[in-house]
Formats: structure tokens, sequence, C-alpha cells
């Protein structure tokens, strides 16, 4: 493990921009990301500077960068969208293509994908699949 934070291996502020910059257009246009009706709704150009600053700086403090994320919580920005363990997938793989066509060298992938994966549970529907468990079945 290196004493340097990851945000700091990443090039700092101006190449995590940079990253989201290629990362959110490629989204945007990702079949199995847009498969989603609802993602599909917020996924038009209009909203790219928007999104992509937001993107950017969860992505800065995510990686032991500064303080600066203003937006909202990770379930609360998903919860509406009922994502599938498949679309995040396709958000996942789409992330790891942008860092390794990027150049981002083998362990700051990794990691970084460790921080996203971490945050599965709370994208995707699981906890409300797991609540929904506990309650009693419908009568058929
Ligand atoms: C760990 C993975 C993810 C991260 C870090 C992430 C990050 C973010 C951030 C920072 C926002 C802005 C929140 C705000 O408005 O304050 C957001 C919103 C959004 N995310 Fe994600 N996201 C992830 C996974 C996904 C996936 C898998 C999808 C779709 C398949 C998705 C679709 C969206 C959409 C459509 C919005 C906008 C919601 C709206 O404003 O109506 N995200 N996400």
């Amino acid at each position: 493990m290196s004493s340097t934070s990851l945000f700091e291996r990443l090039g700092g502020t101006y190449a995590i921009a940079g990253a989201v910059d290629v990362l959110v257009d490629r989204l945007f246009e990702n079949a199995g990301v847009i498969a989603n009706p609802a993602v599909a709704e917020h996924h038009v150009a209009a909203n790219g500077p928007g999104y992509k600053f937001l993107v950017t700086a969860w992505s800065i403090e995510a990686a032991g960068g500064p303080k600066c994320y203003p937006g909202l919580d990770m379930i609360a920005a998903h919860t509406k969208l009922h994502i599938t363990d498949e679309q995040f997938n396709a958000v996942y793989y789409e992330i790891e293509a942008t860092l390794r066509f990027l150049g981002v060298p083998e362990p700051e992938t990794k990691e970084f994908m460790a921080i996203i994966e971490h945050y599965r549970p709370e994208v995707t529907q699981q906890q409300k699949v797991e609540q929904a468990g506990t309650l009693e079945p419908a009568v058929a």
C-alpha cells in the first residue's frame, strides 16, 4: 500500500476530471446503461456538464482528495432509478475500460474499482430485496 493517496496517484483533479469527461460521454451512449428507462431519461446531453461535475467531485473525495462533493449520497441519488445488478455491471465495466483506455496503472485501477464495488448495494436495489425478504409472502 502506498503512502500517497489514490487521489494523488491518479493524477489529481485535472486527471480525474479528464477521465470523467471521457467516461460520462461513453455512459450516455452505453446500451446496457440506458436500457434502464429512468436512466436513459437523465442521460441526455443537457445533463452532461452538471453530471460530470458531480461525478468528478464524488470521485475526488472517494479517492481521498479534498472534500468537495456537494451532491446526494449514493442511496438517495439512485433509489428511484431501480438499478439492477446487470445495469450496475454495465457502469462498472465502462469505468474499468475507461481507466485502462487512459493508461491508469493496474494497482490504481484495482483500488478505484474496489471503491466502486463497495457502493453496489447502495446503488442497486439489494437492500430493498433483502428487506422485502423479511415481509410476509403475498397470498396466492
Ligand atoms: C458506484 C457507482 C456509482 C457512482 C459513484 C455514481 C455516482 C453518481 C453521482 C455522484 C450522482 C449525482 C447525485 C446528485 O444528483 O447529487 C449520480 C446520479 C445518477 N446516477 Fe449514479 N453512480 C453510480 C452508479 C450508477 C449506475 C450503475 C447507474 C445506472 C445504471 C447510475 C445512474 C445515475 C443517474 C441516472 C443519476 C441521476 C439521477 C437524477 O438526478 O435523477 N449511477 N450518480
